[in-house]
């Protein structure tokens, strides 16, 4: 199971003028880095990952979202500027890659602001059901009216712009989202672990596997009963 819930602000949505701000609670820093190839904007690259490093130091890490042309040419310079990668493109071409964070994407690619996509959390389903380890990602539309959609489908790794950016109390939202996330992450592993329970010991804890809405022994361990 992937483990702990991780929050990052998209610095897309900052004031970049004044990212001193950034130091907060956050886990990490998703840095949107677009240079117009398949969405209609340009942002920032390895300068800016450089300085935004030398201000804030090794701690937040940096997730940096590439939504540009021949992304592995990026790859070196974005790591020389202290960025951990997350290369979009180049997974998609390369579907050999082994990844260790997958990234869905809640709302169109390149705006902020968007309204979260909520079809999209069946992707997020689908991959925390396949690969309970790997950390699964939503970025777009997430603030605190939307995060427990993506939550309880099985996202541990949270991007939100909007809703920490414009906040008045950037590290009270943090926490919120972290707090929302890490509550759904507790509630799946103790679904997860009544559902087997059910499996293991029919009849014996059932009254507890009743409490649990995943078990589907319930009726068949009833009749077990002595
Ligand atoms: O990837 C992005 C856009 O391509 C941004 O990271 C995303 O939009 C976050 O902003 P918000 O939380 O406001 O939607």
């Amino acid at each position: 199971m992937a483990s702990g819930c991780k929050i990052g602000p998209s610095i897309h949505n900052s004031d970049l003028a004044s990212l001193g701000m950034l130091d907060s609670e956050a886990d990490y820093l998703h840095l949107d880095v677009i240079n117009g190839y398949f969405v209609p904007n340009i942002t920032f690259g390895p300068p800016v990952a450089e300085s935004l490093q030398k201000q804030l130091g090794q701690d937040p890490s940096f997730d940096v979202h590439m939504m540009v042309s021949r992304p592995e040419e990026w790859v070196k310079p974005m790591a020389a500027a202290g960025a951990s990668q997350h290369l979009e493109a180049f997974i998609w071409r390369n579907q050999q890659l082994q990844i260790d964070t997958a990234l869905v994407m809640t709302v169109k690619h390149g705006l902020v602001g968007q309204k979260l996509m909520k079809d999209m959390t069946r992707k997020v389903h689908w991959l925390r059901t396949q690969f309970p380890s790997l950390d699964t990602e939503v970025d777009g539309g997430v603030g605190p009216d939307t995060i427990h959609k993506c939550a309880e489908a099985g996202a541990n790794t949270i991007v939100s712009g909007s809703a920490i950016m414009k906040s008045e109390d950037p590290r009270s939202m943090i926490n919120l989202l972290r707090t929302v996330c890490s509550d759904a992450q507790n509630k799946r592993k103790w679904d997860r672990d009544q559902a087997g329970t059910c499996e293991a010991i029919p009849g014996i804890k059932v009254f507890q596997c009743l409490r649990s809405l995943v078990c589907r022994k319930t009726a068949f361990s009833l009749i077990d009963l002595p």
